[in-house]
């Protein structure tokens, strides 16, 4: 399938995520796009019925072009665990139950943020004091036009997992997150220097490569 390129315009961010909306839109800024949300536009969350990354960014970003006649771009994200498997993996979000009270702490409303990443802790303790802690961050990014057209790129980042939680900038897991190399996890890092290790980052590089 031949590459289609991104022409200047109106683009719809398909996230209902404040947090992953306020990253893109700062990634997307140099590139002569006019980034609107799905949420600004009233568009439905469409459920995430995909098994894996891509298929969920797919739909996700399909739901949004044809409902807005715009082209769109979806982030579909997680947090992959060694010990645990590669848990939470797609089921990031859910490993955040919805809480029938606004998160009072990091990643917005309706889901706990903090029992999501005791939840994880929770579950490498069960493996004893020298489990090891390492962790990638994955994210797959789907554009897609109104036609049909689909470009995907996917960006990781590696790390390990600090207990207690540290930090209040960034979103979701960031507060548990050491990329590797630093000392600081996500919420402790300037969001500048989040943007230029972060996996959203790695797949944003090798979108604007193929796509500008
Ligand atoms: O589907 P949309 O509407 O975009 O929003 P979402 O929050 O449901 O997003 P996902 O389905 O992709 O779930 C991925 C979860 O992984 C977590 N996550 C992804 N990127 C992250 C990042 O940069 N920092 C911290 N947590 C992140 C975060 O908790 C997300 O909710
Ligand atoms: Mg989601």
């Amino acid at each position: 399938m031949t590459r289609r390129k991104l022409a200047p315009g109106r683009l719809v961010i398909a996230s209902h995520n404040a947090g992953k909306v306020r990253e893109i839109r700062a990634l997307l800024e140099p590139f002569g796009i006019e980034p609107v949300s799905a949420g600004d536009l009233g568009l439905p969350e469409p459920e995430e019925t995909g098994t894996t990354f891509a298929e969920n960014a797919l739909l996700k970003a399909h739901a949004s072009a044809q409902a807005s006649g715009l082209p769109a771009l979806a982030d579909d994200s997680g947090l992959c665990v060694a010990a645990l498997g590669g848990a939470p993996g797609v089921y990031t979000a859910d490993w955040a139950e919805k809480q029938w009270f606004e998160a009072q702490t990091l990643g917005g409303p309706g889901r706990d943020w903090y029992l999501a990443m005791g939840k994880v802790e929770g579950k490498l303790a069960e493996q004893g004091p020298d489990v090891d802690r390492s962790a990638f961050f994955i994210c797959t990014l789907a554009l897609v036009w109104p036609d049909g057209h689909e470009e995907v790129f996917e960006g990781r980042v590696h790390g390990s997992l600090a207990w207690p939680p540290r930090g209040t900038m960034g979103f979701g897991y960031d507060p548990v997150f050491v990329p590797l190399g630093r000392d600081l996890t996500f919420a402790e890092l300037d969001p500048t220097e989040k943007h230029a290790m972060s996996h959203r980052a790695d797949a944003f590089r090798k979108l604007v490569e193929a796509l500008f």
